[in-house]
């Protein structure tokens, strides 16, 4: 297995880091060898199947909790593994033109799938890498190694419910040849079958309490059911053997930058994240067990700088790269041999939100992309081109807007904290359409996920689930409880060095002419959620011809 050389230590939440820190930043190999064997099992009596299955990955690149790989190993004699690298990703946005997939989380997807091939040959298996259309790929393969089922993870929004509904089509196209002692006559089991698995969830669809059409539209009235009334089902053992592969001379290679249509941009500031599930588990590793951080994850969660303020799951588990059974097992097993405290549940209280969003796709279907949202609110908002680039460029002149937007391009990487302060700014300061901004990260996020990037983003806009319509963030407030220092927002626009740190959040020069920058001192409101008399302070008001 190759693993990413070591970075140089990292201070975390220090003004002065001026590397870049790759996450992990650990010794892997070992590490990551004796994961697999934790959550691996050698019992191989359980294989009792024929003929050749098909596994194809999505955003389930990872080789452990893969319950689809599981299920086609035991169902088959042979597993073929397939990565299609559809064009459909690297398009454009629905809306607004962006690129789909920007050049930073291109190349964590072609360290993911590079290090799922390695991990699958140290299984016995490879990955196929295809390029080109599932439902044209996945058909074809079918059908020359009459395959019979084609096993894969489900999705929940409409782009990869398309192409599941067309690979099945794909799939009715193929006809079998019966095997030895089968009935000649054509029947639906001489096609190829698509199985479809649910897999990106920590709670199961299955065991929810409720139908997702009736799934509370409060948060805390999902959590409050889903933590007393269900349980987390166990990590699926893979086979320390997975093999024999199908007969393939060429297995493809993972593509370069180059061949996705894309340029290389490399990480010179902040952190650089590899993809891959050795990488993932290295993390999880490193976050829990090394530094020993999970302890105080609830008071530090709120950081902006450096890498140890927050888990830094995301990237991998959107990719599938990690599966959060499994974080929440090595939750339990910390709880069990280091501590529990409220930090150690907040951990899974975040992951819970993340199955919130996924479930609420499956409810709330297409309306989370529209305008309007799940609640079909009806407002005006603006498409002004220059406020949009000053805010997506980060000349807004304001620093703490500016800097995570920096952040943001450079690294494909932005805090919590920071994702709510910018969306927040965006639409109801400057009134601009969401749908730009959740586009525009959509384009530059590692951890880009719809469910839970048009989620946030509506729920942020005021046309999503959240109970209080009128979630607003003042800018300053913000600067002063999140970076009264001002190194983060330093950190990232080193012009501001030489201020005292007092000084370094206040609005600089406005790059547009109609913000003008807001003041400090007039805010009254106070708490994460900024009151409206704050709102009023800031330029909303003065941008009134802006506004919906
Ligand atoms: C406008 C906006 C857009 C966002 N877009 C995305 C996105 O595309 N993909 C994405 O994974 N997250 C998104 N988030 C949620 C959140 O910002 C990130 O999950 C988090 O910052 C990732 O960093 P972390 O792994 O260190 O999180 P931690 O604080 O360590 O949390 C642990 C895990 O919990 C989950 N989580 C935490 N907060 C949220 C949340 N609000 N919503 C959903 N899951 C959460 C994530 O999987 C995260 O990895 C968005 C938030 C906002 C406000």
């Amino acid at each position: 297995m190759n693993f990413p050389p070591r970075s140089k230590p990292s201070s975390a939440a220090s003004a002065t880091i001026s590397e870049v820190p790759d996450l992990p930043s650990n010794e892997m190999g070992k590490i990551v060898e004796q994961t697999f064997e934790r959550y691996s099992s050698s019992d191989e009596a359980k294989r009792n199947g024929s003929g050749v299955a098909i596994v194809w990955f999505r955003n389930d690149l990872r080789v452990l909790d893969n319950e689809a790989l599981v299920k086609a190993w035991a169902s088959s004699q042979a597993v073929l593994p397939v990565y299609c690298v559809d064009p459909r990703l690297f398009g454009t946005t629905h809306y607004f033109g962006f690129p789909k997939t920007g050049a930073l989380r291109a190349q964590f997807l072609i360290e993911c799938l590079a290090d799922l091939k390695r991990n699958l040959m140290n299984r016995g298996l490879n990955l196929l890498v295809q390029h080109g259309k599932p439902e044209e790929i996945l058909p074809s393969l079918a059908k020359t190694f009459e395959a019979h089922t084609v096993y894969a993870h489900k999705e929940t929004c409409s782009e990869e419910l398309n192409v599941e509904r067309l690979v099945r089509n794909g799939l009715r196209q193929v006809v079998l040849l019966p095997s030895p002692g089968q009935s000649t006559s054509l029947s639906s089991s001489n096609h190829p079958k698509l199985q479809l698995i649910w897999g990106s969830t920590m709670y199961h669809i299955e065991d929810l309490p409720f139908s997702t059409s009736s799934l509370p539209d409060v948060y805390t009235q999902f959590r409050k059911s889903v933590e007393s009334k269900c349980t987390i089902r166990i990590c699926i053992r893979t086979p320390t053997s997975l093999g024999p592969p199908p007969n393939i001379e060429d297995w493809g290679s993972v593509p370069s930058i180059n061949q996705l249509g894309l340029h290389e941009e490399k990480v010179s500031r902040g952190m650089r994240f590899i993809g891959g599930e050795a990488a993932a588990l290295s993390r999880v590793n490193e976050y829990f067990w090394k530094k020993d951080l999970l302890k105080v994850y609830k008071a530090t969660r709120n950081g902006m700088l450096g890498p140890d303020y927050s888990t830094k799951f995301s990237p991998w588990l959107a990719s599938g790269s990690l599966s959060p059974r499994f974080i929440y097992q090595e939750v339990k097993r910390y709880e069990k041999e280091r501590q529990a405290n409220d930090s150690t549940y907040w951990v899974l209280f975040e992951l819970i939100w993340r199955d919130y969003f996924r479930f609420l796709s499956v409810k709330y279907g297409n309306s989370l992309f529209h305008q309007g949202g799940p609640r079909k609110v009806e407002a005006r908002w603006s498409q002004d081109q220059t406020m949009f680039e000053a805010w997506r460029d980060g000349c807004t002149g304001y620093p703490l807007i500016d800097a995570n937007m920096k952040e943001l391009s450079a690294t494909g990487f932005m805090s919590n904290r920071g994702r709510q302060i910018v969306c927040s700014f965006l639409v109801r300061d400057m009134g601009i359409d969401w749908r730009m901004g959740a586009e525009w990260f959509e384009t530059c996020l590692l951890d880009y996920d719809p469910c839970s990037n048009y989620g946030n983003w509506t729920y942020g806009a005021g046309v999503g689930n959240d109970p209080r319509e009128d979630r607003y963030f003042s800018i300053p407030k913000q600067a002063k409880t999140y970076d009264p220092e001002g190194e983060y927002v330093a950190f990232w626009l080193p012009e501001l060095q030489a201020l005292p740190n007092d000084k370094r959040n206040f609005p600089g020069k406005s790059y547009i002419k109609q913000i003008v920058p807001l003041k400090f001192g007039n805010i009254t409101s106070s708490g994460d959620n900024d009151s409206a008399s704050a709102r009023r302070t800031a330029f909303r008001g003065k941008q009134r011809g802006h506004m919906r």
